[in-house]
């Protein structure tokens, strides 16, 4: 295949601090990266990360208009965007918040142009960009509905199947989330019905466009102990949950549930189910990183371009030390690939 016609992913670098630019450095230090693939971040910064790994990387700066070459170890294209103040690894500047911010707008525009085939995202710090002032940014899901005009999107993280025993396919577990950060006490004010109806829809309807579910099965929690218990545990569920999933069902969507969360993630429940809906973000994203921290993805669904980050946060902790683990981001990145290449094939 000539080099145009590989689907182009824009890599951005995320938090300066964290752990974002050494996993771009690693990627295609160790290896042939799975994907043409072009940096966004600041090039000075990446070749420090690299250096102080002991990585041989050539940081390449390419112009917006200069062809992205064929994926090649050791070298990484990089489209750049200057920090706003220096950075030490593990410690967070505030000032290079719209750095960070910047980035994602220049992958946005990328994708939303028609250049870049789809984005994948590391870590950035949610904390340090509203220290800075960017009130109510909440995360890369929500900025990124925001910045494409849209009402609503799902996050689904999804792991790889290669560690599981659950059929064929590229991603056994998936769970998607109705709602994803937000405080815990907005959470049963944030689950409505027309909320809801619209989220499944989106859920199905990507199951089916980016991973070729023909007739998607998917399974919904309770948002309460036991479901709800019959309304003694709460009544979200006889009053929004059910009457959303029966309307559903009507129209022939394979929907099960409300069922109770502690139990639907066992292998029984989970039988032929193509995803789960959790209500909460810590409801259904402990088990996905149980079963496969590290070898799992993040993806927005809704969106009208292709969006993979990895399973992990900015890990402070680790960041200048190379003991980072990369393969959440290869599965971001093989998946992304795997995204754009339907997304030429299927129409929208
Ligand atoms: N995709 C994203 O942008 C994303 C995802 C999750 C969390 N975050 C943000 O990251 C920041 C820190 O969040 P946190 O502390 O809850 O989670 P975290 O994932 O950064 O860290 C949790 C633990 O996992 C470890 N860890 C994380 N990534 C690892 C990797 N690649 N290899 C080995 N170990 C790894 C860390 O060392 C730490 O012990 C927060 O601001 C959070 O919002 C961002
Ligand atoms: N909820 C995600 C997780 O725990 O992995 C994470 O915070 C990333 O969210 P965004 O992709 O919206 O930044």
């Amino acid at each position: 295949m000539a080099t145009a016609n590989i689907p182009l992913l824009a890599l951005t670098c995320g938090e300066p601090a964290g752990i974002g630019p050494e996993l771009a450095v690693m990627l295609v230090a160790d290896e042939v990266p799975s994907a043409r693939l072009v940096a966004v971040g600041d090039p000075a910064l990446l070749a420090e990360r690299a250096a102080l790994l002991g990585r041989r990387v050539e940081v390449r700066v390419l112009t917006p208009d200069e062809p992205v070459p064929a994926p090649r170890r050791g070298v990484l294209p990089v489209w750049p965007v200057a920090l706003r103040a220096p950075s030490q690894p593990g410690r967070l500047e505030p000032a290079n918040a719209g750095h960070v911010l910047e980035t994602l707008d220049v992958a946005i525009a990328a994708c939303l142009s028609g250049h870049a085939a789809g984005m994948v995202t590391t870590p950035l710090h949610k904390g340090v960009i509203l220290d800075a002032g960017h009130v109510g940014f909440t995360g890369h899901t929500e900025y990124l509905r925001d910045a494409c005009g849209m009402k609503e999107v799902v996050m689904m993280l999804a792991t790889d199947s290669a560690l599981h025993a659950r059929g064929p396919g590229m991603l056994a577990l998936r769970v998607a989330l109705a709602t994803t950060h937000l405080p815990l006490r907005e959470v049963a004010d944030a689950i409505t019905a027309p909320r809801l109806e619209r989220l499944l829809r989106i859920l199905y309807a990507d199951l089916q466009r980016w991973f070729g579910v023909v007739a998607p099965r998917i399974a919904v929690c309770g948002l309460n102990p036991h479901a709800g218990e019959g309304g003694h545990l709460g009544r979200e569920e006889l009053d929004v949950i059910i009457p959303t999933l029966e309307g559903l069902r009507a129209e022939g969507l394979a929907l099960d549930g409300p069922l109770p969360a502690d139990t639907l993630f066992t292998p029984r429940h989970l039988e032929g189910v193509d995803a789960v809906l959790a209500m909460y973000h810590d409801q259904g994203l402990p088990v996905l990183k149980y079963a496969g921290f590290g070898r799992a993805a993040n993806i927005t669904l809704g969106l009208p371009l292709v969006r993979t980050s990895v399973d992990h946060g900015t890990a402070l902790d680790l960041a200048g030390t190379g003991r980072a683990d990369l393969g959440s981001l290869r599965v971001a990145v093989a998946l992304a690939a795997q995204m754009a290449g339907r997304s030429t094939t299927t129409p929208a």
